[in-house]
């Protein structure tokens, strides 16, 4: 116990003496200790992580490989061996919707070389010389970027450009568009919809473009007049803009530009340009349009874009919100743009409708350039020109083919239409290009009156203007500008689609009701119209083709179902036949429709069952449009072939039992009328029927019946009975306009080109 209590002394006695050396023995036992500890630590760290797998190794890709994918090909990743069940290692970047988009659904391009495609518009001409400057710019020595083509968007079918992107071997084309804005009626308004339509039209990819290696769009404007852009400043470029994202799966390469008409348009055009080649030149050097540059492929911007569609769709549904779309669906006659491609329901409010737009305003560069060619312009989408054979007849050196065949006096003639807008772009059309197009009314619509009135006034203004023209007749003055006078025909036919304006009718039955005869021709593009058409004293088709592929090439209509238009409005014909003089007008174009077609245009003959066929050789009009689609003077068909083509066409007639016979020619207009035998080459009316007589004597009564009994026509038009084109037959034909016999009346006076009396 004693020992116990000294315990502590000796402790501290120890300590006294050997303090150094514990302290030094604590001190390694420490360490030693912590040492073990880390070392045990690290240990366990080595056995949970597997070694590194060779495979995580980043291999480099040649170039050429590396230019397929381009840059918005996802990143490979090589998949690590990971050990079951372990942490997940996550390698690369983020899969944007943006690159998924824009590398074209799936699709890979080898980018070779580029093409750039420069598509332009101008009324005043402003934007094509920055498109010749534009082209001067980007034709640098590069032998991956090939010279810039260019197409004036007006010379163009649409459907060759913006439903898909032309193809080539080894280039991929890169559009730029180049555009001013017009606040009126223009081309432009019909591109829009194009480019609308091919996103909405369900049968078609909704980013058909997306095999563009890119696009971009730079706009002219007039900042002084349109101050800002919510205000229409380059408004259809921005449009434009728009619809090219969607169509290409957002490849907007480079940001729209835009340029101030009152500004430095040349140094903005340039700014823009640089910008457009070095994205060119990063495509071809395989670096792609690149992410994060405004409107290439940014998700808000994309997203935005969107909900644009999301909400334009909205707004068509929008009237019919109360019905079921089974019930819609059936009531529609005609297909509407579905878009069944947009499945998002929309968060944002409608817009609001614009009210509609006059066709031609007063002061619209079309309003200046048809009143130049003599076109009075009647209310915002009306109009009526005097004719050469109008002046002639005047003059009394001969009418028309019209006179010849149904006896219309042509110093008695108005020509004109209610609408100048058309729903085709053909090629041996004068007018396309500043005129107004559209596949619907989408205009103001003057009243029928003020329509007629109108009409009236212009062409009785522009007759008075002829009364000091030397060798106007006196007695053929005082015909149409007499108090007993007055127009007796009206030829609804100048340019545009008559059939198109909504008061069709009512305006006929005005004209009617002062006793003018009606011919009207329309473009088999309108079959409800069509349908629904009350009388008219002769009714015109327009048929310039024979199939599904001329009438596309010669006409290039602007509805998607033009060839159902086009033959639907041929069964509408057939039936109409017996309550309407039914015509089917032919315009030979040497190189387009005039070969091998005979068969094709007889079985449209067939179908329709038409009264009459008239031949006629196309007009050259030496527009820009009509080079553009390679119609030269060499097109025009000279009247020796137009005859030939006429009797190959009999021919293809009589087999297929159709007897149809040539019954009148208008050589100087290169005009030939064939007409159905059994109704109109018969007995002078009055005379018993001849038709079917077999007696050879009675049948040599039978006469050719092409002209009409005007007054008989509007008898039946007043009676408020149904008639047939047999109740107003005329006199039979005369003899000098038979086939063979030239159709020039012997009473008026043959001149030449200047004038000069023309010895025959
Ligand atoms: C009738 C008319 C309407 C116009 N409307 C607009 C418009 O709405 N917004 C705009 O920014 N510029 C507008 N402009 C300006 C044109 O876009 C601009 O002058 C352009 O350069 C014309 O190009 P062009 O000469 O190739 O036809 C209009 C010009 C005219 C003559
Ligand atoms: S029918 Fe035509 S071409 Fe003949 S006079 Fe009338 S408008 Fe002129």
């Amino acid at each position: 116990m004693d020992r116990l209590l000294e315990l502590p002394e000796e402790l501290l006695y120890l300590w006294h003496t050997h303090r150094p050396e514990i302290l030094l023995a604590a001190g390694i036992l420490f360490a030693a200790a912590r040492i073990t500890l880390l070392w045990r630590r690290s240990k366990r760290r080595e056995t949970l992580t597997p070694p590194l797998s060779p495979t995580e190794e980043k291999v480099s890709m040649p170039l050429q490989v590396e230019k397929e994918y381009l840059s918005n090909t996802p990143e490979r990743t090589s998949a690590p061996i990971l050990p079951k069940p372990g942490p997940r290692r996550v390698t690369g970047r983020k899969k944007s919707k943006t690159s998924d988009l824009s590398k074209g659904e799936g699709r890979i391009h080898v980018v070779n070389k580029l093409q750039p495609v420069i598509f332009y518009f101008t009324v005043g001409g402003s934007t094509k010389t920055y498109t010749e400057k534009l082209v001067a710019h980007l034709s640098a020595d590069n032998k991956d970027i090939l010279p810039p083509i260019v197409h004036d968007l007006t010379e163009i079918d649409y459907d060759d450009y913006f439903i898909t992107a032309p193809k080539s071997e080894d280039a991929i084309p890169f559009y730029l568009l180049i555009l001013p804005t017009y606040n009126i009626d223009t081309e432009l308004d019909n591109f829009l919809s194009h480019l609308q339509e091919t996103h909405h039209d369900f049968r078609i990819d909704t980013a058909p473009l997306a095999t563009l290696a890119g696009y971009s769009v730079f706009g002219l404007g007039d900042l002084h007049e349109w101050p800002s852009e919510p205000e229409g400043y380059c408004s259809q470029a921005v449009e434009v803009d728009k619809w090219m994202a969607r169509l290409t799966g957002r490849k907007r390469a480079f940001p729209l530009g835009m340029a101030n008409v009152r500004d430095d348009v040349v140094g903005e055009l340039k700014l823009w340009s640089n910008g457009v080649r070095n994205v060119m030149q990063d495509v071809v050097d395989g670096k792609g349009l690149g992410e994060g540059v405004r409107g290439s492929g940014d998700a808000i911007e994309s997203a935005d874009e969107e909900d644009e569609v999301d909400s334009e769709s909205e707004q068509r549904a929008k009237p019919k919100a109360r019905r079921t779309q089974t019930a819609d669906l059936e009531d529609m006659k005609v297909p509407i743009p579905v878009d069944f491609t947009t499945a998002k329901p929309s968060t944002k409010s409608t817009p609001t409708l614009a009210p509609p737009k006059a066709m031609v305003p007063a002061g619209s560069p079309t309003h200046t350039s048809l009143t130049k060619q003599g076109y009075t312009i009647v209310g915002s989408h009306s109009g009526v020109k005097i004719c050469r054979w109008t002046k002639s007849a005047l003059r009394g050196r001969g009418s028309c083919y019209k006179y010849s065949f149904y006896g219309i006096a042509s110093h008695l003639c108005m020509e004109a239409t209610p609408s100048l807008s058309c729903s085709n772009k053909c090629v041996f059309c004068w007018r396309h290009g500043t005129n107004p197009v559209g596949t619907t009314w989408r205009w103001e619509v003057d009243p029928p009156d003020e329509v007629f009135e109108g009409m009236k006034r212009g062409h009785y203004s522009k007759i008075k203007m002829m009364r000091g023209v030397p060798g106007v007749r006196a007695e053929r003055w005082n015909e149409i500008m007499g108090s007993e006078g007055g127009i007796r025909h009206c030829a609804l036919s100048l340019v545009g689609e008559p059939i198109f304006y909504p008061h069709i009718n009512a305006l006929l039955a005005m004209l009617h009701a002062e006793h003018i005869s009606t011919f009207l021709v329309c473009n088999a593009q309108h079959p409800d119209q069509l349908e629904a058409l009350g009388p008219v004293t002769q009714l015109y088709v327009s048929i310039d083709a024979s199939n599904k592929e001329s009438l596309r090439r010669i006409d290039r209509p602007l509805h998607r179902d033009f060839w159902e238009r086009f033959t639907r409005c041929m069964d509408i014909l057939r039936r109409k036949r017996f309550t309407h003089r039914t015509v089917f007008r032919l315009t030979l174009v040497k190189g387009f429709n005039l070969e091998e077609e005979a068969e094709g245009y007889a079985d449209l003959v067939a179908r329709a069952l038409p009264g009459f066929v008239e031949i006629k050789g196309v007009t050259y009009c030496g527009t820009s449009t009509a080079a553009g689609a390679g119609l030269t003077m060499q097109n025009v068909p000279f009247y020796s072939e137009v005859r030939e083509f006429v009797l190959a066409f009999e021919r293809a007639l009589g087999k297929r039992g159709l007897d149809y016979g040539i019954a009148a020619e208008h050589e100087h207009s290169c005009c030939v009328l064939l007409a159905d035998r059994g109704r109109f080459f018969r007995k002078p009316v009055g005379v018993e029927s001849a038709v079917g007589a077999e007696d050879d004597e009675v049948v040599d009564e039978r006469k050719w019946h092409t002209l009409i009994d005007y007054p008989a026509f509007f008898r039946c038009f007043e009676s408020g009975e149904t008639f047939a084109p047999e109740d107003y037959l005329g006199r039979p034909t005369p003899e000098w306009a038979l086939w063979g016999n030239g159709g020039f009346d012997p009473r008026d006076e043959r001149v030449d080109r200047k004038g000069r009396p023309k010895v025959v």
